[in-house]
Formats: C-alpha cells, sequence, structure tokens
C-alpha cells in the first residue's frame, strides 16, 4: 500500500517573536511527498519564518507542524532536511571540499568516509573539479552551487530553500533553477523554495503558496497544471505566461490589502 499521509502537516500554526511581532498567523497547509512548492510574498510576509519553522530552526508559538510523522525539529533523522540559506554562508578559509563535509563531520564521519559522499554531492551540481578551491575563487553562483551540495550531502528527503538565488544574475538563476529542478527530479525530493518572484516560483513549482503581511499568512494555495520536465521553452509557453498572470494578481491581491492595513 502506498503511504497517502502528507509529508508535512502545518496546523494552526503561529508565531509570535518575542518582540510581539506576530510573523505567521494561523497557517495550516498540508504538503505531499514530491511536491515542490513555492512560498510566494512580499517582504516581512513570514515566508522565511514558516519555512524554519518547518525545519525545526524556529518553534512554533501556538499550533503544530509535524514533518514525517515527527514534530518540528524533534525526533526522526535530521540528515532528511536539508537547508539553503540566501546567502552561501561558506567557511572563507576552508576549501570546496571541507565545506560541503561540514555536515557529515557534524554527524561523526570520517573525512575519508565521508569522502564519496562529498564527490557524489559536488558532481550532483557540477562542480566535481573544485573540491580543493577556496570560496574567494568562485562567483556567486559557483558559492551558491557549494551550498546546494552542502544541503545534499546528507541525502536529504526534503529540501527547504530560503530564496537562493536572489543575489545571482538572472542568466545564473535560470541555470540554477534548471539545476534544482533536475535535482528534485532524480533524487526524488520535496522541496519548498522561498522567493519573491512570481517567475521564479511558477517555472519551479507545482503549487504556489501566496502570502500576505501583517500579520504574515496565507491567502492564495494555487496548484500549477503546467507538467515537467521544464525548461526554457516552457518559458515561452502560453500556459507558462497563463499561471504567471493568476499568481501575479494573487499576489498584487496581497499588496492591496496591505497598503489598506497600514
Ligand atoms: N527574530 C525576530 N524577531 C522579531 N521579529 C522578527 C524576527 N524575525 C523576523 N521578524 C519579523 O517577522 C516578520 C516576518 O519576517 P520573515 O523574515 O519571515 O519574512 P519574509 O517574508 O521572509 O521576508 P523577506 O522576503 O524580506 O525575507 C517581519 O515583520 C520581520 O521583521
Amino acid at each position: 500500500m502506498t503511504d497517502t499521509s502528507p509529508l508535512i502537516q502545518m496546523s494552526g500554526v503561529e508565531k509570535q517573536f518575542a518582540n510581539g511581532t506576530v510573523a505567521v498567523r494561523d497557517m495550516s497547509l498540508s504538503i505531499q511527498k514530491g511536491e515542490f512548492v513555492s512560498f510566494l510574498g512580499p517582504s516581512g510576509c513570514g515566508k522565511s519564518t514558516a519555512l524554519k519553522m518547518v525545519s525545526g530552526l524556529l518553534s512554533v508559538s501556538r499550533g503544530k507542524i509535524s514533518v514525517n510523522g515527527h514534530a518540528a525539529g524533534e525526533g526522526g533523522d535530521r540528515n532528511d532536511i536539508g537547508f539553503v540559506f540566501q546567502e552561501a554562508t561558506l567557511m572563507p578559509w576552508a576549501t570546496v571540499f571541507e565545506n560541503v563535509y561540514l555536515p557529515l563531520k557534524l554527524h561523526g564521519m570520517s573525512k575519508a568516509g565521508a569522502r564519496p559522499r562529498v564527490e557524489e554531492a559536488l558532481a550532483m551540481v557540477g562542480l566535481a573539479k573544485f573540491a580543493k578551491a577556496y570560496p574567494r575563487e568562485l562567483s556567486g553562483g559557483m558559492k551558491m552551487r557549494v551550498s546546494i551540495a552542502r544541503a545534499m550531502a546528507t541525502k536529504p528527503k526534503l529540501l527547504l530553500m530560503d530564496e537562493p538565488f536572489a543575489a545571482l544574475d538572472e542568466m545564473t538563476r535560470a541555470k540554477l533553477n534548471d539545476d534544482v529542478l533536475a535535482l528534485w527530479e532524480e533524487h526524488k525530493l520535496t522541496v519548498i523554495f522561498v522567493t519573491h518572484s512570481v517567475f521564479e516560483s511558477v517555472y519551479l513549482s507545482n503549487r504556489v503558496v501566496v502570502m500576505a503581511a501583517r500579520p504574515g499568512r496565507v491567502v492564495h494555495d494555487i496548484p500549477l497544471p503546467g507538467g515537467y520536465p521544464r525548461t526554457a521553452a516552457y518559458r515561452l509557453t502560453a500556459e507558462y505566461a497563463e499561471a504567471c498572470r493568476l499568481v501575479s494578481n494573487a499576489l498584487e491581491g496581497t499588496l492591496d490589502h496591505a497598503h489598506l492595513n497600514h
């Protein structure tokens, strides 16, 4: 029998920070294994906070999040979650190999034992030849690839990505979008991808969760029909244009709302 229970279940989740800011209010969402979901919304709508709660990096103030049957941040195998931040956050004094080895080292693996894993992860992102390089020798896009390799080194099933490509030029961003889709398909990952970009969310996802600010909350949950694999040609289809229009209208609605609430 196939397991149809959601991988992630958020029920009535709220996050209030110590200074009183309600970053996320009453967020309820089910995410199935294998989905590619984007959290899209204006600055300050709680996208990062929601992602960090799913990862267990932040606690919830109210409500519940379960990930693979365990409360977020508790139980289960922490290796099952990979997190990619907006900045590549590499150790500048360490080689690419050492940077990707870090999560395995933290799990007690010897360098020799981890070598095949690290090499595999670097090959996944096209950096097999750069193991001995230092971050300063790499472009912004390459640094982000190292960051993705580091997240993939533990062979996670769930990949959480917090605006990973926001600082990159458009060409590099498009290439990395394709690389993430390839990783998702090949490794049968579930991905939650935080972004400000309508185009990026529609290109990547099979579902876009649109959030609004003050307080941060979900206002639309839009399934996208376009099939995979998606390539540059998909960006030229009527289906892609229509999905962008739909998602863009939903996002605009949130901005009006935020404006009225000011
Ligand atoms: N540690 C914190 N303490 C207090 N308030 C916080 C903290 N972290 C985030 N916030 C506030 O919570 C709200 C949501 O922040 P969050 O970073 O989750 O939004 P976001 O949608 O990811 O924004 P952006 O797209 O700009 O990264 C914002 O008002 C932010 O200022």
